[in-house]
């Protein structure tokens, strides 16, 4: 039995919920301002990829949502939400940049498509902020302000014109012409929608365009809407 008088409970991590299209700058962008707060670092569509890679592994067709929910029977996951020290692992795997392949990205909407999918991770993604031992993290998908923490004290849609988006993705692949990169990221984005939408904000969210900012400018604009809703002395 423990001792009240010495009990003292462990506080709720703050949460910074961001959400956005791909390409908007979400983990690059979350992963900076985390480091900046001393906050962890929650990417959630990482266990979507990590489910999409682990289906591709044993064969599965990923548009089938019986196949892909047998596949999420075995599927032994881990994410580090350090910002400076990210991996992603699947059993004895380490996937971090597996995951980051074209032929995942391509696959990876089958699997998010699956509710039973969907209710399990975001089950997990709670579990892993609460156990964080962090003072807060950032925690970064498509359905976070709405969903998976709508409680969430910071609530922010970062966005970018789609052209803008395809081309900080373009520079990023080298395997693929800039008309492939851009095809599939709107195409990826076409076939999210129709699940979840991340496309406009929800009451109370704030939205972040970062077509006219730099890196820099726009890590600080989500520094500066965390201070504003928290009232946090956080960060630079
Ligand atoms: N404001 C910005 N100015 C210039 N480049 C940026 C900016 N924000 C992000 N980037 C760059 O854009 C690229 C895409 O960003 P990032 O991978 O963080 O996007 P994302 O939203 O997480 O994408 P996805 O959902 O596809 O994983 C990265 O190379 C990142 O460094
Ligand atoms: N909250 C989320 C996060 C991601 N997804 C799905 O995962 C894919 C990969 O996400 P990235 O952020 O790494 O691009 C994404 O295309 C979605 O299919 C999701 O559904 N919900």
């Amino acid at each position: 039995m423990t001792d009240p008088r010495t009990e003292t409970a462990a506080a709720e991590p703050i949460v910074v919920a961001i959400d956005g299209p791909a390409g908007s700058g979400k983990s690059s962008v979350s992963k900076q301002a985390a480091r900046h707060l001393g906050f962890g670092y929650l990417d959630t569509g990482a266990a979507y990829r990590a489910l999409a890679w682990h289906a591709l592994e044993r064969g599965v067709d990923t548009s089938d949502a019986l196949a892909v929910l047998d596949a999420a029977g075995d599927f032994d996951y881990a994410i580090s939400l350090d910002p400076d020290d990210y991996w992603v692992r699947v059993g004895a795997a380490e996937v971090t940049d597996a995951i980051r392949e074209p032929r995942v990205s391509d696959a990876v909407s089958g699997v998010a498509r699956v509710p039973a999918v969907r209710e399990a991770v975001n089950a997990m993604f709670r579990a892993l902020v609460a156990s964080s031992g962090r003072p807060g993290v950032i925690v970064e998908g498509r359905d976070i302000t709405t969903v998976v923490t709508p409680d969430a004290p910071v609530r922010i849609l970062l966005t970018a014109a789609p052209e803008v988006r395809a081309a900080r993705r373009s520079a990023e692949v080298a395997t693929q012409d800039a008309t492939a990169v851009a095809d599939a990221l709107h195409r990826r984005d076409a076939a999210d929608a129709q699940v979840v939408d991340f496309l406009t904000a929800a009451p109370g969210v704030t939205v972040i365009d970062s077509t006219a900012l730099d890196f820099e400018q726009t890590v600080d604009a989500v520094l500066n809407v965390v201070r504003a809703e928290t009232g946090a002395q956080h960060g630079r």
